[in-house]
């Protein structure tokens, strides 16, 4: 049997189904895997912002229907930039151990601190989320937004003169360049930035059907991995979230309880509003959704 696996061509998307094939391999020596590179939409048309193109899915569509076709078996996404719902006949298979979950300042040269930084200090990130976090932490600074991967970001700090720039640690750690730039890169702790959800976490997606792969990826399954996944996807959908919408989401386990963190903001940043749900394990899913209904409530109040 040999199982082919889809993937985006970027560096990270790449690094990181190589990790889930090996984990595969060492589990399963006899299998053959495959990598099969997939260019998509959103990596064809880099210079265009997020917000022209539209929905989440830019980045999954020509994946999806590879796997709907039976042209790939499996594809390994970043859970964080996953729709809600996935298409009929697809879902997520089971998920291995999450990476680091917090964001991080990558700094400019010179500079040791966000704290540290100057006065209107301009920061580099498109994302509604990180700015109006960050502004909440520190109401001067500037935000400048940016796109393309990982390291074309990295390179804006010197290109576009930013004092620095925000990235997940996840992505930075997968690729080998937290090590390298360790000197220059802060971890901002959630309490100030609350993470997107699921963010550090692989989404292994699969057909519905094909019970047999869903066993194989049993086996690299991380339960506490997997329970953070459900509550914090649970609060995505219940906010019926896509990438507008500043949103974050992060699932602590205390025991056989979790406690799960959701936040929700409007369109200018005016509102944001931070809250909690503790219970069982057994409920993450009621949990998280409950807790995206009661900010939704919470938030029509504001909007009058
Ligand atoms: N939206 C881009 C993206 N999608 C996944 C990651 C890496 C982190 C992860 O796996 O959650 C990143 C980079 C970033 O946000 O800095």
């Amino acid at each position: 049997m040999k199982i082919i696996v889809g993937t985006r061509g970027s560096n990270l998307a790449l690094t990181q189904t190589k990790w889930v094939v090996s984990q595969l391999q060492n589990n399963y020596p006899n299998t053959e895997f495959e990598i099969k590179t997939i260019t998509t939409t959103g990596d064809r048309i880099q210079n265009v912002s997020l917000d022209k193109i539209g929905e989440k899915g830019v980045f999954v569509k020509e994946i999806e229907e590879q796997l709907l076709s039976g042209e790939i078996d499996l594809a390994v996404h970043s859970m964080k930039d996953m729709p809600g719902e996935l298409p009929e006949g697809l879902m997520f298979s089971w998920v291995p151990e999450r990476e680091d979950y917090r964001d991080v300042i990558v700094l400019k040269g010179g500079y040791k601190s966000l704290k540290d930084l100057p006065k209107g200090a301009v920061i580099g990130t498109g994302s509604k989320r990180r700015q109006f976090q960050l502004s909440k932490y520190r109401e001067d600074l500037k935000f400048d937004s940016i796109r393309g991967n990982i390291e074309t970001r990295v390179r804006k700090i010197e290109d576009q003169n930013l004092h620095g720039v925000i990235l997940a640690a996840a992505g930075l750690k997968r690729i080998g360049l937290y090590e390298k730039l360790r000197n220059r890169i802060e971890p901002i702790e959630a309490r100030i930035i609350l993470p997107s959800p699921a963010q550090g976490i692989l989404a292994i997606e699969i057909r519905e059907e094909n019970t047999q792969i869903h066993k194989m990826i049993e086996s690299i399954n991380h339960s506490e991995s997997f329970l953070q996944a459900t509550a914090e996807r649970s609060f995505l959908k219940g906010l019926n979230g896509n990438c507008h919408i500043p949103m974050g989401a992060l699932c602590a386990i205390k025991g056989e309880n979790i406690e799960i963190e959701g936040l929700l903001g409007n369109e200018d940043g005016s509102v944001l509003i931070k809250r909690k749900a503790y219970g069982p394990k057994e409920d993450a899913e009621k949990l998280g959704w409950e807790l995206a209904k009661d900010i939704l409530k919470e938030m029509k109040g504001y909007e009058g």
